[in-house]
């Protein structure tokens, strides 16, 4: 693994007098995915903007590897200096570009060779399931394909730090489940660590074990995500625990389902089979 340790120490920003993060301080150690987890409003961003260099904080610093890189009022080292690569939910991709010139583009300051580039770009598009879209401009490209494609440029550089802010909240459940696993793989296969901004715990529980919780520009709670559940201290995950527990889909599946009599399953059966001998499940087994 290679040896990546980004730190945010005491971090504080304010926009036009109001405190938008106070005293905020963790460490990303590589292989150890983290999610910055927090309702909407609660500084999420703006940590990660601190910690990409986007912007300067105004009290605190951020170290990579043990070297300030950012410091009150002072980005010493640029974005672009730092190992990492950003997906926001703004996607900044170049209209102009075809989704491959897009991923090419983004290696453009990497000085690799021609083939290397190739290869890159090609099994970026591919992690991202868009192959078949590298030919199209963003524009003619529905929003989440759109978001493929910016994460496909960010992953095409194989940074040591993947920073993300929210870049599924657009995508249907069956292809954000699909391209967190596939991230996942693809991070550790890379060793690419991931910083994981969202307000999904379930989300942030799909690539990160560990998590800092923010709320009103602080941290309330962080830790491994199995352990903050266990005995949450923040309303996210409160909420969250416990809805998740009242909501159990199975459970709920179980509440609409018509009468469990032997006769009305027998009857559910006949009109749902799709085709002989190949009955549909549901509710235990029917030979139970
Ligand atoms: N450039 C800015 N100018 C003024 N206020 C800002 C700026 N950026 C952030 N803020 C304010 O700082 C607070 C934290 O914003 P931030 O975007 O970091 O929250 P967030 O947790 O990422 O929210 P969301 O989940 O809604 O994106 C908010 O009240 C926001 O309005």
């Amino acid at each position: 693994m290679k040896e990546s340790r980004f730190e945010a120490r005491s971090l504080g920003k304010s926009y036009g007098g109001y405190r938008a993060l106070c005293d905020v301080s963790f460490t990303v150690t590589a292989g150890e995915n983290l999610a910055v987890l927090g309702p909407s409003g609660s500084g999420k961003s703006t940590a990660l903007r601190l910690l990409a260099g986007l912007e300067a904080p105004d009290a605190g610093e951020v170290f990579l590897n043990g070297i300030p890189v950012s410091a009150p009022g002072r980005v010493m080292s640029p974005p672009h200096r730092r190992g990492i690569s950003l997906v926001f939910q703004d996607l900044a991709l170049w209209p102009n570009l075809s989704a491959r010139d897009n991923v090419a583009m983004g290696l453009s300051g990497l000085k690799l060779s021609r083939d290397e580039a190739r290869t890159r770009t090609r099994d970026a598009l591919r992690l991202c399931g868009i192959e078949e879209l590298a030919d199209r401009r963003p524009g003619t490209m529905s929003g989440g394909q759109q978001q493929r494609v910016a994460l496909a440029r960010a992953i095409a550089v194989r940074p040591a730090f993947l920073l993300m802010d929210e870049p599924y909240s657009g995508l249907d459940l069956v292809l954000k489940s699909r391209l967190l696993a596939e991230v996942r793989a693809f991070a550790a296969a890379q060793e690419m660590t991931v910083i994981l901004v969202t307000h999904d715990p379930l989300e942030a529980m799909s690539l990160c074990r560990a998590a800092v919780v923010l709320d009103k520009g602080r941290i309330v709670e962080a830790g491994l995500l199995s352990d903050l559940l266990r005995d949450p201290r923040s309303d996210l995950l409160r909420v969250f625990r416990d809805e998740f527990s009242r909501h159990d889909p199975m459970r709920a599946l179980e509440h609409q389902a018509p009468s469990t009599s032997d006769c009305a399953r027998e009857e559910f059966h006949l009109r749902v089979t799709p085709f002989p001998g190949m009955p549909l499940r549901f509710g235990p087994s029917r030979s139970a």
